[in-house]
């Protein structure tokens, strides 16, 4: 049985505080806007949107279990339990919701932590995750700012905010972070 978008949205903003909700709203309009502009299936970065941070406020023992039961990426329970809410929302958005295209499930399971070959969708999630209208931390308003000319130019300066603050904190680095990192880098001087 497939839900509708208003059943979805009834469904994932009942796991979620009002801010956090809020938040995915931004998210929402963020990631429309994105993939409106640059070239994305905007259907697809709502639906993303919506389901991104399903997760986010399951308790870290549940998370465990469903990583384990999935048997998903076994690395990732050695690394910041921020990131499992990512994977367990691409599980979840699957099994508890029905959605099956792989474009979504995979813009949901990337979204903290970006990957090598990010797809037009993972960078607007991406990125529209850093640059919701709700967003205030030092610097998004430069992420905005590059945004507006580039996806990969925005992304690249909202991972190394992300880099630079895990690194400000002595925290350990899931090394997918600084490989897409790298990637974008790659990217950008390809095309220029
Ligand atoms: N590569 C990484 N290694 C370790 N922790 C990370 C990494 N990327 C993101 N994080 C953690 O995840 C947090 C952000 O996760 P995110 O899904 O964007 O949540 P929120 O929507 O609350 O900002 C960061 O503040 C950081 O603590």
């Amino acid at each position: 049985m497939g839900y509708s978008r208003d059943e979805l949205i009834e469904a994932v903003s009942a796991q979620m505080p009002a801010k956090r909700w809020q938040h995915t709203q931004g998210v929402m309009e963020s990631a429309v806007k994105l993939a409106e502009q640059y070239g994305a299936d905007p259907e697809k970065a709502d639906l993303a949107a919506i389901l991104h941070d399903v997760a986010k406020y399951w308790p870290i023992e549940k998370l465990k279990d469903v990583l384990e039961e999935h048997q998903s990426s076994s690395e990732l329970l050695l690394y910041n339990k921020q990131l499992w809410h990512a994977e367990v929302g691409a599980i979840v958005a699957n099994h508890d919701y029905g959605i099956t295209d792989l474009e979504v499930l995979d813009a949901i399971r990337y979204h903290t932590s970006g990957r090598i070959g990010m797809t037009l969708l993972d960078k607007v999630v991406c990125l529209a995750d850093y640059i919701e209208p709700g967003r205030d931390f030092p610097g998004v308003n430069n992420i905005r700012k590059l945004a507006n000319d580039s996806l990969e130019e925005g992304l690249l300066a909202g991972l190394d905010s992300t880099i630079s603050l895990l690194v400000s904190r002595r925290e350990i680095i899931f090394p997918l972070t600084v490989l897409a990192r790298n990637d974008l880098i790659k990217q950008l001087e390809a095309n220029s």
